[in-house]
C-alpha cells in the first residue's frame, strides 16, 4: 500500500511543532513544544540550538507515538523561523554559540556603517533586501569575529553555518546532509536572487569564507533521509515560514497575496518568475523553487499586529482574553476619531522607523474603552493597508483578494475592517495552519503523495469571506487621520 502521511516540522520563534497530514491535506495529529527565549542584553535575542533541535525531536516522537505508523510516513517537510543564524563544528556537530535570532539588533550599528558607505543599492540589487540587522549576514559575521577562534576554523572549512532548516536537516541525517533551500537562502543577505548562487562580492564584503555555507537546493526535492525513527524517511520539502504559508494558502499565481496576523503581520504577494525590486522599502524574496522554476514574492512586515491586542490585555488590562476585543470593539459603531498607532517597537515596512513609538490620538471626553479597542483593530488593519498600497505600487498589480491566517484572523471584525479599508475581499480558509501545510505540500509533491498544484487546489476550503462595505468617504477620512497619526508617531525617540 502506498504511504499516506506527511510530517510537517514547523520550527517557529517561540515553539516547535510537528503536524501529520493525510493525503487530503487534513491535519491528523499535532504536537507542540515551547522552548527558552534568551535575552543576554537589551536588544539581543538568542536560542540554544540544542533546545531548538530537542523540542522539534520531541514533537516528532510525540506525533509518531499517536496512532501513526512510521512505515506510513511518505516524507518530511520543514518550515522554519527565518534568518536566525546558527554556526556549528562540522566534525562534532557542536554549536559554537547560541543561535542569533532574527529579532536580535546587536549588529544595527554595523548596518548603519554599511549604509553610510553606500552599499544599499548594490545589496538591494543582488539580494532584494534592505540593509538591516534582521538578516543573517551581519549575524554570521558577528559570530565569526566574536567567538574565539571561529574565523580560523571557518577558513579551514571546519565550521558549518545554517538557518534553522539547515540545522534540523543536519541533525535529522546525523550530519550527512548540509543543505538549505532558495527561500531560506534569500533571507541571508549573502545569496544572489538572480543568479541563485551565494554571491562572491557579498561574501567578501561580510568576510565570510565560502566553505561555511550549505548547498542551496530547490524547495521540493529529496535532500536525504532520516533514520532516527525506525524507518527510512525522505526529507523532501523546505521553505521559510512565510513563504511556506504563501504556498499553503495556494497563492501560486502571480498577483495572489496572503497576510498572516500573528504577533506581527507578514504580507507576501506572489510576483511570478521575475524579482520585482521595491521603490517603497518592501523586501523582494524568493517564494519557492519547484521543478526548476523559481517564483518570487514581495514582502512587507508589520512588527506589532496581534501583539497590540496582547498589550490591551497584559499592558493595560482592558480585556482578560484576546478574543474579548471583538465584542468590546463591536460595542461602538466607529472609533469616533480615535487612532491607535501600534508602533511599540518602531514601525516596520514601509516606514522602517526604529525610533517611532506607539500613540493613541484623538481622545475626547466621550472616548470609551470600546473606541480604543476598535481603533486598535483599525491600527492593525491600517498598517496592513499601507503595505498593500506599497505592494500594488511596486508590482503594478491590484490585489483582488487577500487570503488570511494567523491567530488574530479568528477575529471577524478585524477582517471586516480590513476588507472595508482596502476595498477588496478578505478570505479566511478553514485550515489556518497554512505554514505547516505549505511545507507538507512541498514535501508531498516531491515524493508523489500529491500529484500537482491542481490537486492541491481542491484541498483549499473557504471558511469565511469578508466583502467591503461601501462607506468610501468614511474610509478615506480614517486613512487620512491614520497617516496624520503615523507622522506624529515617527521619530519619537530622538537617540
Ligand atoms: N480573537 C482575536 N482577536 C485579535 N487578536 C487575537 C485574537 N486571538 C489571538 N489574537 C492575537 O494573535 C496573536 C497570536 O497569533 P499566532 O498566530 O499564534 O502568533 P505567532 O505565531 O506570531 O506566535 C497574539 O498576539 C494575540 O494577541
Ligand atoms: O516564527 P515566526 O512565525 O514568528 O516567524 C518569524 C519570521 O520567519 C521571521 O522572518
Amino acid at each position: 500500500m502506498s504511504k499516506k502521511v506527511i510530517l510537517a516540522l514547523d520550527q517557529g520563534t517561540t515553539s516547535s511543532r510537528t503536524i501529520a497530514y493525510n493525503s487530503e491535506g487534513k491535519p491528523i495529529e499535532t504536537s507542540q513544544q515551547d522552548f527558552e527565549q534568551i535575552f543576554p542584553k537589551n536588544g539581543w535575542v538568542e536560542h540554544n540550538p540544542k533546545a531548538i533541535w530537542e523540542s522539534q525531536l520531541k514533537t516528532i516522537e510525540s506525533v509518531l507515538s499517536k496512532n501513526i505508523d512510521v512505515e506510513d510516513v511518505a516524507g518530511i517537510g520543514i518550515t522554519n523561523q527565518r534568518e536566525t543564524t546558527i554556526v556549528w563544528n562540522r566534525d562534532t556537530g557542536e554549536p559554537i554559540h547560541n543561535a542569533i535570532v532574527w529579532q536580535d539588533r546587536r549588529t544595527a550599528s554595523y548596518c548603519d556603517e554599511l549604509k553610510a558607505k553606500g552599499h544599499e543599492e548594490m545589496i538591494q540589487e543582488k539580494t532584494g533586501l534592505i540593509i538591516d540587522a534582521y538578516f543573517s549576514a551581519t549575524k554570521l559575521r558577528w559570530l565569526l569575529k566574536n567567538v574565539e577562534g571561529a574565523m580560523e576554523l571557518a577558513k579551514e572549512g571546519k565550521l558549518c553555518f545554517g538557518t534553522v532548516d539547515t540545522w534540523l536537516i543536519y541533525k535529522l541525517t546525523d550530519g550527512d546532509v548540509f543543505v538549505t533551500d532558495v527561500s531560506n537562502a534569500s533571507r541571508t543577505m549573502l545569496f544572489n536572487i538572480r543568479t541563485l548562487k551565494w554571491d562572491r562580492k557579498l561574501l567578501e564584503l561580510f568576510d565570510i569564507p565560502k566553505d561555511i555555507l550549505p548547498e542551496v537546493k530547490s524547495s521540493s526535492e529529496i535532500y536525504g533521509y532520516t533514520r532516527l525513527f525506525g524507518a527510512e524517511i525522505p526529507i523532501a520539502g523546505i521553505a521559510g515560514d512565510q513563504q511556506a504559508a504563501l504556498f499553503g494558502q495556494l497563492c501560486t499565481k502571480k498577483g495572489m497575496a496572503k497576510n498572516t496576523y500573528g504577533t506581527g503581520c507578514f504580507l507576501l504577494m506572489n510576483t511570478g518568475k521575475k524579482p520585482v525590486l521595491s521603490q517603497n522599502q518592501l523586501l523582494t524574496t524568493i517564494a519557492w523553487q519547484i521543478n526548476g522554476k523559481t517564483y518570487y514574492a514581495l514582502e512587507g512586515s508589520v512588527f506589532v499586529g496581534g501583539a497590540a491586542v496582547q498589550w490591551l490585555r497584559d499592558g493595560i488590562n482592558l480585556i482578560d482574553h484576546a478574543k474579548e476585543i471583538e465584542a468590546l470593539a463591536s460595542s461602538v459603531p466607529n472609533s469616533d476619531n480615535v487612532i491607535v498607532v501600534p508602533a511599540f517597537t518602531g514601525l516596520g515596512a514601509p516606514y522602517w522607523d526604529p525610533y517611532a513609538r506607539g500613540s493613541i490620538m484623538g481622545i475626547s471626553r466621550g472616548t470609551k474603552k470600546g473606541h480604543i479597542a476598535r481603533a486598535t483593530l483599525e491600527g492593525i488593519a491600517l498598517q496592513v493597508y499601507d503595505i498593500v498600497k506599497a505592494m500594488e505600487n511596486d508590482s503594478n498589480m491590484k490585489i483582488k483578494e487577500l487570503r488570511v491566517d494567523g491567530g488574530a484572523s479568528a477575529n471577524n471584525l478585524l477582517l471586516q475592517i480590513q476588507s472595508d479599508i482596502f476595498e477588496c475581499d478578505v478570505i479566511r480558509p478553514t485550515n489556518l495552519e497554512t505554514t505547516a501545510l505549505g511545507a507538507a505540500y512541498l514535501a508531498g509533491l516531491a515524493v508523489g503523495m500529491f500529484k500537482n498544484k491542481k490537486e492541491l487546489k481542491k484541498h483549499w476550503e473557504k471558511d469565511a469571506i469578508f466583502e467591503p462595505n461601501t462607506n468610501k468617504e468614511g474610509q478615506l477620512k480614517l486613512i487620512k487621520q491614520w497617516h496624520k497619526a503615523v507622522k506624529r508617531s515617527k521619530n519619537w525617540l530622538e537617540d
